[in-house]
């Protein structure tokens, strides 16, 4: 049976367990954001990126530093709309507001639910728009905050800097992009002691060997992380003058950049 919990607004909040990969499969299909994902989403990304919690919650604490008045606040993958309600929630700057854009139909619909329920629980809310579409294709406007909270890197590779570059060309003086992601170390070693410890963050979150084997198949057509050297060096590329990471938990990290 489904668990949710009903908010007065009739919004529902999936807390299903995630168990997408606890059975033996024949074939592990590439991972994509469908329906199944999305019904467990919350469940599976606290259970397996280390830190999850603090980034979403810093992210608006950090967004009210760069919010510039009258400008636009971008959410770029936003999954269920966590990043944009604790963007909605931190920043009291006039006349902000929040664009949420994510490719999956799923996602998106489940999004829209969720922040309705929230304006109908919270006054003083920024006002969100929530499209259905595919980042590398949006026109920006002027935004004063970009976040990409474990976004890029699930873009091919070849178009990061493009995008990164749209980015900055449309951040406004004083704003920042706010960039989360899964980290590759060139150091073999460093690589292997944070992949291991990975690995036991989601062993002690309660995923079995296979979950985690069958998760790491899914994801490695589809997902593919750069080191933070990689990062900077591309930020720069794009036009960035600065980068100043602000968290990091095992091989999980957050940058802020700045035009
Ligand atoms: N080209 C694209 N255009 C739009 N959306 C895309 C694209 N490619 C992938 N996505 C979307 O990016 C999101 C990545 S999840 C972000 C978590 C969220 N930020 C969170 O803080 O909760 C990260 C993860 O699951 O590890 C998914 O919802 C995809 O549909
Ligand atoms: O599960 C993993 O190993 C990850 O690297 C993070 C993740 C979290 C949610 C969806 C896809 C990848």
């Amino acid at each position: 049976m489904p668990a949710f919990s009903t908010h007065a607004a009739g919004t529902a909040v999936s807390k299903e367990p995630d168990r997408l990969f606890a059975q033996p499969l024949a074939q592990v299909p590439d991972f994509a954001f469908n329906e199944d994902v999305v019904r467990v989403f919350p469940d599976m990304i606290k259970r397996s990126v280390p830190g999850y919690p603090t980034i979403v919650e810093n992210l608006g604490v950090l967004a009210a530093q760069f919010a510039q008045p009258n400008s636009v606040l971008y959410d770029l993958g936003s999954s269920l709309g966590a990043v944009t309600q604790a963007l909605r929630r931190h920043v009291r700057t006039d006349g902000c507001r929040v664009i949420a854009v994510d490719n999956s139909a799923a996602m998106v619909e489940r999004c829209r639910e969720y922040l309705n329920g929230q304006d109908s629980m919270f006054q003083e809310l920024l006002p969100v728009e929530v499209i259905e579409g595919d980042i590398l294709a949006l026109d920006f406007q002027p935004a004063s905050v970009v976040a990409l909270n474990f976004t890029l890197q699930f873009i091919a590779p070849e178009q990061r800097t493009a995008l990164l570059a749209r980015i900055r060309q449309a951040l406004l003086p004083g704003g920042a992009l706010i960039l989360s992601e899964k980290l590759r170390f060139n150091d073999l070693q460093e690589h292997a002691l944070l992949t291991d410890l990975h690995v036991a963050f989601k062993r002690a979150n309660g995923y079995s060997e296979l979950e985690i084997a069958q998760k790491r198949s899914a994801i490695e057509n589809v997902m593919k992380p750069d080191s933070l050297e990689e990062h900077r060096e591309r930020l720069f590329a794009a036009g960035f003058s600065k980068v100043v990471p602000w968290f990091q938990c095992l091989n999980f990290a957050s940058l802020i950049a700045l035009p």
